[in-house]
């Protein structure tokens, strides 16, 4: 026997790959077979072993036993002596059996084994000995291993191509019995020979039983080395490993050839169930449907059959078992889910409360504080428990749910205003302010969601692990490969990897459907084979609440289906970044509304003055301020306006576009830029008309106390001039009653039509004269009459919500001269030129200014520059240099200067906006309590000028 040692696997391995070293090819497959075969034996010796000291006191593996109780027996030590003689039994059965003392396999070697490593060592001694077939075989059984090695496919082809092997002859050398009679009994199935299918697949099961059984028991000695803080910890985290591998068996099991097949065992039921239906065994028949039904309690078919049987048979239900193999191991399956979830949670709770005593006395999972806290959290709104049925949130009007297997479907989870907003935040936010609001459903959603989970499951935590919101794009659904499950969440899952999710029970699904669907069967949930069992049409506001372990499967949808779904878990991991998100902003906000109020004390010692507000102008959108400009600057403005306006600018160059009686022209900052940089406008001028506007737009944030910056969207200095001799008689207004962002209708309303400038969000009119007959601006009705008018002057401006109606009277005698504002919040339409303009101040020469006339001008006879043939030279120069400057790809940061001139500028909006189908989004905030915020002002104003918006 002191010889022995000498043949153990990994001695017989070495010693093979030592031959295939120095080119000994037959004492290779000698030494490897030998190996294979000894390793083979070595197994199933302790497996005999370890069943052998079992004795009834195992209990990982025992149905009988209340498991529970046996795991907390077991970390507090009363059952370690148990284990100790388990151990010593085992070792000394092993030791006599197998003939040495010390069995030193080398964990690398075992991992070789596992891997099928010596199948390809032997494939290659083989192919060198020219036994092409069971080169074959050895390649094929390591391919079925690694089959994305391509190596061992391309050998198996050239062996079949250059050496005739057949395919029938390439075998899988690790084939397992009831692999082999699965197949030979479905290839009886397939023939119809009904006798042979019972032979067959009846010894398949039996023998699937008992490998699984092996399974589990090497699971025995499967260690996770994973750091373990104290003692408890270390054993937990054994129990759970082992537990973990046991658990897998079932799947490691469900393969033939490469191929998985979920519910495995389960299916040589189904198969039996047929064949002794077939051969008249109806007995046998019922006793497998029943059996069958263990592993999948709602198949119809099954049921069918069941009430067929067993009324042709003359039985109740009470006269008819299942195997009773298959109810133990299901029973023992659901055991050691539960076993694994329990120590889980136990572990969870000791990682969270540290592991002191006095927590430690909580053990057995009560944890009375958590509770009674969710407890009232719950009593105090939205969820109400009665029998199978709970009223999800009556506040909202929602309607019954149905719960039924730990699922839990309910309508009337968000009303169609939610669905239709959160719809167009995951297709395209247009504003800030609407992404944020719809940031507030999402996380108000992700709560409802926690509590109605946290009922349903009776968690006293549980935490929003993750969020999505999925929209289905039928255009793109070659995206998953045809054999993966593609999962709500998003994610496309292997069969297998559904399957393995059953190890995970603490993480739940709350999927809430956003729009309605008229094909059923997108959403469904599985059966243990992957078969729908129950499918659920997608309806905005229906909310579908599962385990994560729950098989399901989300088909994509042909019309876009979208739905919002939020995972929750019991393990505080990481907090819901939205929450996070809103947090911040929350704090951010209160920071800029404090410095808001500074910056406006700041304008009054700076001698600007609120002229009129909410009062004097009847609404919180409206206000009038004077002393910005000073008349200097107010003149020097004109003075660059008289300078370089166009006729008509902004209105197609129409001189007189809205009445005949005045004339139009207006100049925009980039032209302004072109001109000082023609050496027309001096750098002062350029800047003035920048600072001038700059100042109106922060009084504008801050009267309004924003706590978002407002960007120009188009900027322009214009002047309306009465035409002599065409003023008699005039009933028309200079510009007629309209709203800056939405086109103006009879009946109050405002549409806002996606081609128009919708993005427009605040208006406003800085004043530069006041030296003219009529010419008021005024705030109108929703009837058009006019509501409160201002006369200008000089450093006055207005400021606006662009929505509100306005208009100017007619100016019947002079120039009426206006810095025009026009704002957004939304940082994707800010007027180009102005980013450019402020980075190329400095940059233009000096020179320029050379001949300076006045600190504004540089020409010496301020004209129509359109006349002056010699300036218009310069000017064409000029402008192409400044062209060329701003398209100067050293500076990295300048928009692609096709942004440049603000036609284009609008066009390209314009296809902007038409391709994302601007909507507007009706915001409904009642069900979000937001803090009264002078956003939430904004907000409030949004919605009421959306309720006389029409879409
Ligand atoms: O010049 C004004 O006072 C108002 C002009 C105006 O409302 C506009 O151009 O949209
Ligand atoms: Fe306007």
């Amino acid at each position: 026997l002191s010889e022995l040692p000498k043949l153990t696997y990994d001695h017989l391995y070495t010693e093979g790959l030592k031959a295939l070293e120095t080119g000994k090819w037959f004492q290779c497959v000698g030494f490897l077979q030998k190996a294979i075969e000894r390793r083979k034996l070595y197994k199933e010796t302790v497996f005999n072993c370890k069943l052998k000291c079992r004795e009834g006191s195992e209990f990982v593996n025992n149905p009988n036993l209340n498991t529970i109780n046996d795991i907390y027996d077991l970390l507090k030590w009363k059952s370690f002596s148990k284990l100790v003689k388990e151990y010593q039994c085992t070792k000394s059965c092993q030791d006599h059996k197998l003939g040495y003392d010390q069995i030193e396999n080398s964990e690398e070697i075992d991992t070789d084994f596992d891997s099928h490593e010596p199948y390809r060592n032997l494939q290659i001694c083989y192919e060198e000995i020219k036994r092409y077939t069971d080169a074959s075989c050895a390649a094929y059984t390591y391919y079925l291993r690694n089959p994305t090695d391509e190596e061992t496919i391309d050998s198996i082809n050239t062996y079949k191509e250059e050496f005739h092997v057949n395919e029938e002859d390439i075998k899988n050398l690790e084939t397992k019995k009831y692999q082999e009679y699965r197949i030979k009994g479905r290839e009886a199935f397939d023939q119809s020979s009904w006798t042979k299918v019972i032979e067959w697949i009846e010894i398949a099961t039996e023998e699937y039983y008992k490998e699984e059984e092996r399974c589990r028991v090497e699971c025995e000695d499967h260690f996770n080395h994973q750091s373990a803080v104290n003692l408890i910890q270390a054993i937990a985290g054994h129990y759970i490993s082992v537990l973990e591998c046991q658990l897998k068996c079932q799947r490691k099991l469900s393969f033939i050839h490469t191929d998985y097949f979920p519910d495995f065992v389960g299916q040589n039921y189904h198969l039996l169930q047929t064949a002794y239906y077939k051969s008249g065994n109806d007995e046998q028949a019922l006793e497998c449907a029943v059996t069958y039904l263990v592993f999948n309690p709602n198949d119809e078919d099954t049921l069918n059959n069941r009430t067929y049987f067993m009324k042709k048979l003359g039985y109740n239900s009470e006269n008819f078992k299942a195997r009773q193999e298959a109810v133990e191991h299901q029973n023992r399956r659901t055991d050691m889910l539960q076993l694994l979830y329990y120590i889980r949670d136990k572990l969870n709770e000791i990682m969270e409360h540290g592991d002191n005593d006095e927590k430690l006395k909580n053990f057995d999972g009560s944890d009375k504080n958590h509770e009674t806290k969710i407890q009232s959290e719950l009593s105090s709104g939205t969820l109400k428990k009665h029998g199978n049925h709970v009223k999800v949130n009556e506040k909202n009007g929602f309607g019954e749910a149905v719960i039924e297997n730990g699922r839990i479907i309910a309508d009337g989870f968000l009303n169609k205003n939610q669905c239709q907003q959160l719809i167009n935040f995951t297709n395209h936010v247009k504003k800030n302010t609407k992404l944020e609001n719809s940031l507030r459903l999402i996380s108000w959603a992700g709560d409802q969601g926690r509590n109605v989970m946290a009922n349903l499951y009776n968690k006293t935590k549980l935490f929003v692990e993750n969020s999505f919101i999925v929209c289905d794009d039928p255009e793109r659904d070659d995206q998953y490969s045809e054999d993966c499950i593609p999962q709500e969440y998003g994610s496309c899952l292997t069969a297998e990897e559904i399957d393995d999710q059953e190890l995970i029970h603490d993480k739940f699904v709350v999927s809430i459907f956003l729009s309605d669907e008229k094909e059923p069967g997108h959403f469904s949930f599985l059966d243990r084979r992957h078969k729908r069992e129950m499918s659920v049409v997608s309806k905005c506001g229906r909310v579908v609440g599962f385990r994560l372990s729950d098989r399901h499967r989300s088909e994509r949808s042909v019309t876009q289906r979208c739905s919002m779904v939020f995972i929750y878990s019991s393990n505080k991991q990481e907090d819901n970044p939205v929450k996070t998100y809103l947090r911040d902003l929350d704090k951010r906000r209160d920071k800029v509304i404090k410095s808001n109020t500074e910056d406006m004390r700041e304008f009054y010692e700076k001698g600007v003055k609120i002229s009129m507000g909410e009062k004097e102008l009847q609404s919180k959108l409206r206000f009038a301020a004077d002393g910005l400009l000073t008349e200097e600057q107010c003149q020097a403005l004109i003075d660059i306006n008289q300078e370089g306006a166009i006729d008509g600018d902004g209105f197609d160059y129409k001189k007189s576009p809205m009445t005949k009686s005045e004339i139009f022209d207006g100049l925009t900052l980039s032209r302004a830029a072109e001109l000082t940089y023609s050496g027309i406008l001096s750098k002062q001028a350029l800047r003035l008309f920048l600072d001038a506007s700059d100042y109106g737009k922060v009084l504008v944030e801050k009267y309004f106390n924003l706590t978002q910056p407002l960007y120009f969207d188009y900027t322009q200095l214009n002047c309306r001039t009465a035409v002599e001799g065409a003023q008699t008689g005039r009933e028309d207004l200079s510009h007629p009653v309209h709203g800056d962002n939405c086109d103006i209708q009879k009946d109050g309303s405002c549409i806002r039509n996606p081609s128009g400038y919708v993005h427009r969000d605040f208006s406003s009119l800085l004043y530069l004269n006041g030296d003219f007959e009529g010419g008021e601006f005024f705030f109108a009705h929703k009837n058009w009459s006019a509501q409160v008018s201002i006369k200008p002057k000089c450093g006055m401006i207005v400021g606006f919500d662009s929505a509100e109606f306005h208009g100017v009277k007619a100016v019947t005698k002079g120039r009426r001269c206006t810095l025009a504002m026009w704002y957004t919040l939304d940082k994707r339409f800010e007027e180009q030129t102005r980013i450019q303009v402020t980075k190329i101040l400095d940059k233009i020469p000096n020179e320029v200014d050379a001949h300076e006339h006045s600190q504004y001008m540089t020409t010496e006879k301020k004209g129509d520059i359109k006349e002056a043939s010699v300036q218009k030279k310069l000017y064409d120069k000029h402008s192409k240099e400044f062209k060329q400057m701003v398209n100067d790809k050293n500076d990295k940061e300048l928009p692609n200067p096709k942004e440049l001139t603000t036609t284009q500028e609008n066009k390209l909006r314009k296809d902007d906006e038409e391709d994302d189908g601007v909507t507007i989004e009706v915001v409904e905030n009642d069900d979000i309590h937001e803090p009264e915020t002078a956003y939430e002002k904004r907000q409030n104003l949004d919605t009421k000028q959306n309720s006389h918006t029409e879409l």
